[in-house]
């Protein structure tokens, strides 16, 4: 494969595995596992689909420079209104569950070494880790996102190694949840393989190619599928059903989960290495999106990029309301992530099936089209709607909050 095809796929597989790995375990737990995988794989489908809307549209408008630009040129200054307010939306809200995820792990870790801490300076020292190395820039985010990235793999393949010979057939067979359990499942999966934001780069690193775009984009994508379902089966199958009732009502029942999976097997240092594989997992997502984050707003204050007092103002304005969300909402990860997965659907699909609807009216798409034809992007719009009546359901406590 040529390496920028896999450099792409690597990135947008990079961007979306993160929160997905502390969430889904126990989204599992409680919805059955198989009706997870099958929920799994329709959000996966969305996700991929508007990945290749996103990128019909950007290859039918190769002057604009990223996503603003495309939206602009194709649907005008409300489209790009829109699309500002969705962004920054899906930014902070995504920024706040990885710092409540981040410090509840290092809680944990420290905990681990007999100390204990509260919950809020965790908060403060995670916020301030991650905020020192996106103001120190670029580079450091790239040594640190590829360093944490490859240790994550490499810890999840001894986890799961472990892992396997404690698995058993019958705890695998949980009957699947009711209904509305499914329903409330639906926006957390979707976020988790979300990675859109990096499409445009990817287009424009590829030159364009259709080839290389949709190949990246579909390896990219199937790669958090594989893995979010590997660790899914193997955790879910080292707890009995007993005791995943007993996590699942605890009140912070994420964090519980990885504590009792880290507490099954006998080998040395397992809880430990259960808990730094977690918040590797969160902090390299963490790291690209507060640097996403950084750069947009940057470029909507126009903050001086080279003075440092204005790139402290950016790194205050980035992480310091999602930090008050973290403090006031301990246990606002599940919850974070699924108002993430509103904003998502309108950046990542709503808008996308308006932008390419005009782009093939006015017959820019060709040498490129998203398949599907009227029928894909009407079966894509139905299903962001359904996702986005579930975490309205959830809001307004009509299904229940997972987790
Ligand atoms: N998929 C990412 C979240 C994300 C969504 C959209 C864009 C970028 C990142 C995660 O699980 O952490």
């Amino acid at each position: 494969m040529k390496s920028q095809t896999l450099g792409s796929a690597l990135l947008i597989a990079g961007t979306s595995i993160g929160a997905g790995m502390l969430a889904l375990p126990i989204i599992s737990a409680l919805t059955g596992l198989w009706a997870a995988m099958t929920l799994m794989f329709l959000t996966w489908l969305l996700a991929a689909y508007g990945g290749l809307l996103i990128a019909e549209a950007c290859r039918a408008c190769p002057e604009a420079e990223n996503l603003h630009g495309v939206v602009g040129l194709l649907l005008g200054r409300n489209g790009q209104a829109v699309a500002v307010v969705a962004m920054l939306f899906l930014y902070y809200a995504l920024c706040a569950a990885y710092i409540a995820g981040g410090a509840s792990q290092l809680n944990s870790i420290l905990m681990m070494a007999g100390l204990k801490v509260p919950y809020w300076l965790s908060v403060v020292v995670v916020t301030c880790l991650v905020g020192f190395v996106v103001l120190v820039g670029t580079a450091l985010v790239d040594i640190c996102n590829r360093v944490m990235f490859v240790s994550m793999l490499l810890l999840m393949l001894v986890i799961l190694v472990s892992l396997f010979p404690h698995g058993q057939l019958e705890n695998l067979a949980i009957k699947s949840g009711p209904a509305p359990m499914l329903l409330a499942a639906l926006p957390v999966l979707y976020t988790s393989f979300g990675y859109h934001v990096v499409v445009p780069t990817v287009v424009r690193y590829v030159e364009g190619c259709p080839a290389k775009f949709s190949k990246a984009l579909l390896i990219g994508s199937v790669l958090p599928f594989i893995l979010y379902a590997l660790w899914s089966v193997s955790t879910v199958g080292a707890l009995s059903h007993t005791t995943i009732l007993e996590v699942a009502s605890q009140p912070d029942s994420v964090n519980s989960l990885m504590t009792t999976v880290g507490q099954v097997s006998s080998v040395g240092y397992f809880s430990l290495m259960i808990s730094v594989f977690a918040a590797f997992a969160l902090a390299t997502s963490f790291l690209g999106v507060a640097l996403g984050l950084f750069d947009y707003l940057s470029e909507l204050s126009h903050n001086s990029r080279s003075g440092f007092a204005g790139r402290e103002r950016t790194i205050l304005l980035t992480l310091l309301i999602p930090m008050l969300v973290a403090i006031y909402y301990p246990d606002g990860f599940i919850l974070a992530l699924g108002y993430a997965a509103v904003a998502l659907i309108v950046l990542a699909v709503f808008l996308p099936v308006l932008m390419v609807w005009k782009v093939r009216r006015l017959h820019m798409e060709e040498p490129y089209q998203a398949p599907g034809g009227i029928v894909g992007l009407a079966i894509a719009t139905i299903t962001g709607a359904v996702v986005v009546a579930a975490q309205v359901g959830v809001s307004l406590s009509i299904l229940p909050l997972l987790g």
